[in-house]
């Protein structure tokens, strides 16, 4: 899949600004970005939902619609509905009969995760089950590129681990898999890669390991047990002091020196913890780094 120097705009809002993304058969990637940051416009335009601007998109060498025709690509957008009467083994032989080589039933409903739930009602789902319905309606095509929009929003901690693990079933066998996503967390765990957007652009593009190493260091944090913050700054390696109430937070591009200069300076303190930088941390670091 291919994005070259595509923008779309909606009036005076850039949505997308001449974003470039390449994606070879077989990646996992995360669409990673805060709200608005252009990610479903862009899935919208690789589905050929949508035309941009300007700028190219390209799906196995062929233009989006062409290849969502021909059954290549599956997808699952946030506000997909359902048929409400129809069971689940239902909506999946529907979707079955839109493609040219579908999957077996039984291998959809094993892959997402929905043997037990076959002859349920679509509207006695729960949310996260809904969810699941959603995606086998995307697998039925056997597509080799399943694209996902936020698919785990409103999903609980379990739920959402089922659905990884169905995700994970499907991109173990060399699929494509690209899904947008607000959980930080979720694009370090299940994706080979993670692409960060903001303000319709790639401001990141890495494992998720390697985005937390763009911004690099840790975290030292203790409560000052009455003690005054004077000369925190100037303990080495520390780059930022923040306070909050009697807890103060170092960061710190060297935390071995910063917390042995802090015994050696003989200061009280309680409740030391060092952490490194999460994805958050670097997320937030990135994106505010454009403003
Ligand atoms: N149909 C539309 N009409 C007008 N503005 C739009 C339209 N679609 C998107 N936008 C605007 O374009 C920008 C990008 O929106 P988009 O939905 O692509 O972001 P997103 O990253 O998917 O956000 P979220 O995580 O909230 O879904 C936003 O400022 C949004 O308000």
């Amino acid at each position: 899949m291919r994005l070259h120097e595509v923008s779309k705009s909606f009036g005076d809002v850039r949505a997308v600004d001449r974003l470039d993304l390449t994606i070879a058969e077989g990646e996992t990637v995360a669409l990673l970005g805060p709200n608005g940051a252009g990610k479903s416009t862009a899935i919208g335009m690789m589905l050929g939902l949508s035309g941009p601007d300007s700028g190219t998109v390209e799906l196995f060498g062929t233009a989006p619609r062409r290849a969502v025709a021909a059954g290549r690509v599956g997808a699952m957008l946030q506000d997909a509905g359902t048929v409400p009467n129809a069971t689940v083994r239902e909506l999946v032989e529907l979707a079955r009969a839109l493609y040219p080589g579908p999957l077996p039933t039984d291998r959809i409903l094993r892959t997402a995760g929905l043997t037990e739930l076959a002859n349920r009602r679509l509207d006695k789902l729960s949310g996260g089950e809904a969810q699941r319905a959603r995606f086998a309606f995307a697998l039925a095509g056997d597509p080799r590129l399943l694209v996902l929009d936020e698919p785990t929003a409103a999903m609980d901690v379990s739920t959402r681990q089922q659905f990884w693990d169905a995700m994970r079933r499907y991109s173990a066998a060399g699929h494509t898999v690209l899904f947008a996503t607000h959980y930080l967390e979720e694009a370090d765990q299940y994706a080979d890669r993670v692409v960060v957007v903001a303000r319709g652009r790639v401001v990141a593009d890495g494992s998720g390991t390697q985005i937390k190493a763009l911004t690099g260091g840790r975290t030292v944090a203790f409560d000052l047990a009455g003690e005054a913050t004077s000369g925190l700054d100037q303990l080495p390696g520390v780059r930022a002091v923040q306070v909050r109430g009697d807890r103060a937070s170092l960061r710190s591009d060297d935390s071995d020196a910063t917390v042995a200069a802090l015994v050696r300076s003989g200061r009280c303190f309680a409740n030391l913890e060092v952490t490194g930088a999460g994805l958050q941390d670097a997320f937030l670091a990135l994106t505010s780094a454009e403003a």
